[in-house]
């Protein structure tokens, strides 16, 4: 049973609603945006599940998708178990909060990570830097074949981090990486809507092991000793000007702040946790993708290797001011994020209150999904989605082409990422130095090359290895 006025989709049984059906079509595809976009080309463009006691509704293609982003009701973020369990049971931090708290928790991270260089030329400085430690250690370590889909982790981490906590680490600290390992693990784990352990919270006392209850205190019990070490530290040596990163803005926000504010202990762990996990895996999966193509395109490769030469020459680092002259790297950077849909399913919203979505009643509190990769696949538009081909991101002139509507690989509207300043140039100069310095080869058949990724809140490439040929003055 389901109300008439919902959107359509597979009828619920009791209790699990459709959550048997959803495990099947999931085992036969293997992925979740996959499921979605079977479930859209039977309902059409917006699907609703019921999931345990969680309502789903998926939105599919640009007309759907620009709908949800575009109005206010739906920037809203999911409640429940499964996105409170990371913040004490409170709706802290930044990407699972909503309403005024948000936006005043959005507002002063922005505002004070730019005081630490976030989207300035400072920042773009500090990325060449960490490009280039990490260029050297591949130089050391690439006597015969070295595995490359985790290779940017630390280094992606080292620059967000240096604006949070002021420090960056070795690009072998066993700690940092047992921590991204752990990261990497949690986001493999659940998906979007939460999983079963928001659908079917008890299960936790049933189930802990099935449902994913042991494995997430473990992660969250790691993250949250890392993060208090840190912010512990700070507060020992925090000043009451002169803010050194944005842990100290927030300990010193908090000083004036009255304890009702949203500025406490517990507000500052939160935030800390979310931008390192929203911050770190997304760049290096998707700089692992890239890495993942140019093997499987070595003419693709060669291209980029050229314009590199042609504009940046030999004898210096590529920049951000070279990006404009490099139009067919940047097609090329596009179509990676266009096939590889990184964030297949962006991340979770909820209706704030009961509204229509064309024809239909979306109930408030409904997570909301929006399939980025129907998008970033729709056949009409793109023609042959499922090819690699940069030159669909070329006008006739040769210079850069972005469809608004079609390509969204850090969502859009107020919900936008926050990071995006941060995460383009990180793509940016990290791609350009390793094809800058390296030709990138395979030691296996090109055949043997997986391009579908570990499915989870976002995709992320299976371990491949590769053989990294210094390029020649
Ligand atoms: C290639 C890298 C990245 C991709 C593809 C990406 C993509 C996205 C997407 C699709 C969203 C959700 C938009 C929505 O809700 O509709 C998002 C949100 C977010 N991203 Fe990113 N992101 C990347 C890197 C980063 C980095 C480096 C940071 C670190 C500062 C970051 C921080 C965030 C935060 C905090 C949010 C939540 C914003 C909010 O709810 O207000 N992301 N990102």
């Amino acid at each position: 049973w389901k109300p008439k006025s919902y959107p359509p989709g597979p009828k619920w049984l009791p209790i699990i609603g459709n959550y048997r059906d959803f495990k099947r079509r999931l085992d036969k595809l293997g992925y979740h945006h996959l499921v979605w976009d079977e479930l859209a080309k039977i309902y059409g463009p917006v699907v609703c599940l019921k999931m345990g006691r969680s309502l789903v509704v998926t939105v599919t293609g640009p007309e759907a998708v620009r709908e949800v982003l575009t109005r206010d009701e739906f920037d809203g973020r999911p409640d429940g178990f499964f996105f409170r369990v990371r913040t004490f049971g409170k709706r802290l931090g930044i990407v699972f909060s909503d309403g005024q708290f948000w936006q005043k928790q959005r507002k002063f991270s922005l505002q004070h990570l730019k005081d630490f260089g976030f989207g300035k030329r400072e920042m773009e400085l500090r990325i060449v830097e960490e490009s280039k430690e990490l260029i050297d250690d591949l130089k050391k370590k690439s006597v015969g074949s070295l595995y490359m889909h985790k290779a940017f982790d630390v280094s992606v981490l080292n620059v967000l981090w240096t604006m949070m906590a002021g420090e960056r680490f070795s690009l072998d600290d066993v700690r940092l990486i047992k921590l991204l390992q752990i990261i990497h693990d949690a986001f493999r784990l659940f998906d979007m809507s939460g999983g079963l352990l928001n659908q079917m919270p008890l299960l936790r006392f049933i189930a802990p092991g099935v449902c994913g209850y042991t494995k997430v205190m473990k992660i969250l019990t790691e993250m949250w000793l890392f993060l208090e070490e840190t912010i512990a530290e700070h507060r020992k040596t925090v000043g009451a000007t002169h803010p050194r990163d944005l842990i100290d803005a927030f300990l010193q926000k908090m000083k004036v702040c009255s304890s009702e504010d949203s500025f406490t202990d517990e507000q500052l762990l939160s935030l800390c946790l979310d931008l390192f996990m929203a911050g770190s895996e997304t760049t290096s999966n998707t700089l692992g993708f890239a890495m993942l193509y140019m093997l499987k395109y070595p003419n693709v490769q060669k291209k980029v290797q050229d314009e590199i030469d042609d504009v940046v020459g030999r004898n210096r680092w590529p920049t951000m001011q070279d990006k404009i002259n490099m139009p067919y790297t940047e097609a090329v950077l596009m179509e990676i994020q266009r096939i590889a849909n990184v964030p297949p399913l962006g991340i979770a919203h909820r209706a704030t209150c009961t509204t229509k979505l064309f024809e239909y009643s979306v109930p408030k509190g409904a997570i909301v999904l929006t399939s980025l990769y129907s998008i970033h696949m729709d056949n009409a538009f793109w023609k042959d989605p499922f090819e690699f081909r940069p030159e669909r991101f070329l006008t006739d002139k040769g210079t850069v082409f972005s469809p608004d509507w079609y390509f969204l690989p850090f969502g859009h509207g107020k919900r936008r990422c926050l990071g995006e300043s941060l995460a383009k140039t990180n793509y940016f100069i990290f791609f350009t130095a390793v094809l800058h310095n390296f030709i990138l080869r395979i030691d296996t058949d090109v055949d043997e090359l997986n391009m579908n990724g570990f499915d989870g809140i976002t995709i992320s490439p299976k371990p491949f290895k590769v053989i990294l040929l210094p390029r020649t003055d």
